[in-house]
């Protein structure tokens, strides 16, 4: 009795796509959806189609992800992060490997760009480990000595403590997140598959309905919807069983 009800966002679809062409489709599909989807604008189309199509996104009525995973000196982070503050997104994400200097300069950065436009800042989220790496990555190739979940947790341990929202994680490691941050903080997991079975670059992967088991605050997927021969009903089936 009396435990903290879970914060749950409504699914963020990725909108890895080339085009604008394709993006706007998409928008255009993914609008009709009740609950209308968080949608998250990744490196590919916003290094191709810039801030425009974070407007294209707003003037439908999108909550925005802005993923851009910022990893540099915390001086150009910060810089960066201002500009990225003035575009009034909802959530944006810094590599938590930079270390607590470069996420509290991402934050101050971002708060700043977001007060000199008059908007709400973003919740910055910080990337521990990509769900495209597995121990054998980490250890054979990164030669980390700790192991995948004690490197995530040190990561969300380090992003709280600076200040940041929350994480993006695999939903493997939520509860061993928990353990070490505040009930608040965020937890956001891609590595969604519907089906597990499917052979791609993600390697820790859950279903929505474990992510939901899980305790997941949003889940991000990406192709399984953009890629399926009716996005919205793919998007439809995803949600329900993430939010039940
Ligand atoms: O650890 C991470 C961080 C970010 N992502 C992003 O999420 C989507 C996942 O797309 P799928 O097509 O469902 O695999 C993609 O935009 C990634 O850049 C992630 O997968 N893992």
């Amino acid at each position: 009795m009396g435990g903290k009800v879970l914060k749950r966002f409504v699914p963020m679809v990725a909108i890895d796509v080339a085009t604008k062409q394709e993006a706007i489709s998409l928008f255009d599909q993914l609008m009709t959806a009740d609950p209308q989807p968080i949608v998250k604008i990744g490196m590919e189309l916003y290094y191709g189609l810039g801030q425009a199509i974070v407007q294209e996104a707003k003037k439908r009525d999108f909550k925005v992800f802005l993923d851009l995973k910022l990893y540099d000196i915390p001086h150009t982070v910060q810089r960066a992060m201002t500009a990225i503050g003035r575009l009034g997104v909802d959530f944006t994400t810094i590599h938590a490997a930079g270390g607590s200097e470069m996420l509290q300069a991402g934050l101050s950065g971002l708060n700043e760009g977001a007060k000199e436009a008059g908007l709400i800042p973003a919740k910055l989220l910080a990337i521990t480990q990509l769900t495209s790496i597995d121990d054998q990555i980490l250890h054979a190739q990164q030669h980390v000595d700790l192991s995948l979940i004690e490197s995530v947790q040190n990561y969300a341990k380090l992003a709280e403590q600076a200040g940041l929202a929350g994480v993006v994680c695999s939903a493997h490691e939520i509860k061993a997140i928990r353990k070490v941050t505040g009930a608040n903080f965020l937890c956001i997991t891609p590595g969604i598959r519907p089906v597990q079975a499917v052979k791609d670059d993600q390697k820790r992967v859950v279903t929505p309905a474990q992510a939901r088991q899980n305790g997941s605050n949003g889940i991000v997927v990406g192709r399984p919807i953009t890629q399926s021969n009716v996005p919205v009903t793919a998007y439809r089936q995803i949600a329900q069983a993430f939010l039940g």
